[in-house]
C-alpha cells in the first residue's frame, strides 16, 4: 500500500518503514509514497516520477528546517505534503498522515459517493476528496460553487450521506429562489398561526426541520438580503424566532450552501453580506464543468443511457454519437447531458447500440459550411452575456462592448488595416479608423 523511496544512506529511513511496517501499512508501492530525503532540500528539487497521477506522495526532509522554496517546489509538484524529520514522532505524523487519506479513498468508493456522483476525472475526484474530507473531518458549513448542473446538489447529499448525520437524520433542501420575500423567510424559520394572511395554522420552517442533520440552502445568492442577517445568527448562534413569534427556538445543523454566482462580485454590488459569506464559506469545494473533465463525458452518458432504458449495462454506442458529443458545447453540463441521453434512450428501439438515427433532429450537429463554429459561438457568447447582464451592463454597454471587440478582433486579424477590417465588418472605413484611434463605437455603428 505505501512505498518508501529512500537512498540506501538514509539511515532513518528504516525506521519509517518499520513504523508504516507495525502500523499495516505494508511496504507495496501502490496509493501512496513516502519520499525520505536526507538533506534539506535544495530550492528546486524533483519528485521522482510515479508513474500514476492519482498516488499521493509525502516528503520527508533530513533536517528541522527544510528549505522553503524547496518544500513549495515539491508540492507544485504534486508533493500532498512535506515533513521535516525531527525523530521517530515524525514516523506516526506520517502514519496518520496515510491513515487519513485511507479513510477518505475508502469513503470515496461507498455506494453513497461513488455510486452518485459518476466520473473518474482527476478533476472531479480532486473535488471530491476535498469533499469527504470535510464531511468526515469537521462540521463547518460548506459552500459549493459551480456552473449549473455541476452536481452541487448531489454533492450535497454525499456531505449529508457522510457527515455524523446520516441517513436516519433528515437532509433539508431549500431553494432560496423559491423564497418570498413577503413571508419574511416563514419557509425557514416557521410561523405562527395568524402571522400573515392565510397563516391558519402554525408551522415549523426549515431551520427546524434539518435540526440535527444537514441544511442545503441551493442558489444561497438569492436570499433576500433581510434574511441573510437573520441566517447569520442563526448559524452565529444556533438560535431563531418563528415569523409572528416570540420564542426562540434552538437548531443545530450542518450548513451547506451552494451558489452558481459570483459571491465576490454579489458582496461588492451590496447584494450579499460580507459577513454571511465568510461564515457560510469557511471551507469552499468547486464543482468542475463538463469542460473540465471531457474524460468523464462518454461514462456520464452511458450511465444516463442505462437509467433512462432501465437496463443495468447499457448498449454500445456509435462512434459517430460519440464524435457528436464530444464536438457539442454543454452550457448546463451534466444536467444536459442527461437530458440529451433521456431524448436519445426515448428513441432508441430495440437492443442495438445508440446510432446516429437516434438522435433527435434539433440535437444533431449541422453539416453545411461552417456551420459547427456559429452554434458554438454563440453557446459561448450566450455564457459571456449571462455573465455581464448578472455584472449589471445594461443592453446599450453592452452593444458597445461587443461591437468595440469585434473591430479589434478585425483589426488585429487585418495586421492592423483599417479597410480590410472594415469590409469584413461591413461598416464604413470610418468607423473603425475612429476605433483605432480609441474611440468607442455609437451602439448604431456597432
Ligand atoms: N457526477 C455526476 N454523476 C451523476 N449525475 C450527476 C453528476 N453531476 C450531476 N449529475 C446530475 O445532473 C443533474 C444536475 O445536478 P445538480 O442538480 O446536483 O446540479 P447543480 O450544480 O446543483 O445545478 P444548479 O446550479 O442548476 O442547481 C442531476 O440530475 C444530477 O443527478
Amino acid at each position: 500500500m505505501v512505498a518508501v523511496l529512500a537512498d540506501e544512506s538514509v539511515a532513518w529511513a528504516h525506521d519509517v518503514r518499520r513504523a508504516l511496517a507495525d502500523a499495516g501499512l505494508s511496504a507495496e508501492p501502490d496509493e501512496y509514497q513516502v519520499v525520505v530525503v536526507e538533506h534539506a532540500l535544495d530550492a528546486s528539487p524533483r519528485l521522482p516520477a510515479t508513474g500514476s497521477e492519482e498516488r499521493r506522495t509525502i516528503v520527508v526532509a533530513g533536517a528541522e528546517d527544510p528549505e522553503p522554496a524547496g518544500v513549495w517546489r515539491l508540492l507544485e509538484q504534486g508533493a500532498a505534503d512535506v515533513l521535516a524529520w525531527e525523530g521517530p514522532g515524525t514516523c506516526d505524523e506520517v502514519v496518520q498522515r496515510i491513515r487519513r487519506w485511507r479513510t477518505i479513498d475508502d469513503a470515496l468508493r461507498r455506494p453513497t459517493v461513488a455510486g452518485e456522483m459518476i466520473g473518474t476525472s482527476r478533476a472531479l475526484r480532486s473535488a471530491l476528496r476535498e469533499l469527504v474530507a470535510l464531511s468526515l473531518y469537521g462540521s463547518a458549513p460548506i459552500l459549493l460553487v459551480g456552473e449549473t448542473g455541476t452536481g452541487k446538489e448531489l454533492a450535497s447529499r454525499v456531505v449529508h450521506a457522510l457527515s455524523g448525520a446520516g441517513s436516519s437524520r433528515p437532509l433539508v433542501v431549500v431553494d432560496c429562489t423559491t423564497i418570498v420575500p413577503t413571508l419574511s423567510g416563514s419557509e425557514l424559520f416557521g410561523h405562527e398561526r395568524g402571522a400573515y394572511t392565510g397563516a391558519d395554522r402554525s408551522r415549523n420552517g426549515a431551520f427546524a426541520a434539518a435540526d440535527g442533520g444537514t441544511l442545503f440552502l441551493d442558489e444561497v445568492a438569492e436570499l433576500p438580503l433581510p434574511l441573510q442577517a437573520e441566517l447569520l445568527r442563526v448559524i452565529q448562534e444556533g438560535v431563531y424566532k418563528r415569523v409572528g413569534g416570540d420564542i426562540w427556538n434552538r437548531t443545530r445543523f450542518r450548513l451547506v450552501s451552494a451558489t452558481n454566482r459570483d459571491l465576490d462580485k454579489e458582496q461588492r454590488k451590496g447584494r450579499f453580506r460580507t459577513d454571511l459569506y465568510h461564515r457560510i464559506a469557511s471551507s469552499v469545494v468547486r464543482l468542475p464543468s463538463l469542460r473540465e473533465r471531457p474524460e468523464d463525458l462518454e461514462t456520464l452518458f452511458r450511465h444516463f443511457l442505462a437509467a433512462a432504458l432501465g437496463t443495468p449495462s447499457p448498449p454500445p454506442v456509435s462512434a459517430a454519437v460519440l464524435t457528436m458529443l464530444r464536438g457539442r458545447e454543454f452550457p448546463g453540463n451534466v444536467r444536459e447531458l442527461r437530458q440529451l441521453a433521456v431524448r436519445i434512450a426515448g428513441r432508441h428501439v430495440g437492443g442495438g447500440p445508440i446510432t446516429p438515427g437516434d438522435v433527435p433532429d434539433a440535437d444533431r450537429p449541422r453539416t453545411g459550411p461552417g456551420a459547427a463554429q456559429p452554434t458554438r459561438a454563440v453557446a459561448s457568447l450566450e455564457l459571456a452575456i449571462r455573465d455581464c447582464l448578472s455584472a449589471g451592463t445594461g443592453l446599450r454597454e453592452l452593444r458597445s462592448l461587443v461591437g468595440d471587440l469585434a473591430v479589434d478582433v478585425a483589426l488585429a486579424e487585418a495586421g492592423g488595416n483599417a479597410g480590410p477590417a472594415a469590409r469584413r465588418l461591413g461598416v464604413s472605413d470610418r468607423a473603425v479608423q475612429m476605433r483605432k484611434r480609441g474611440a468607442r463605437l455609437a451602439p448604431e455603428q456597432a
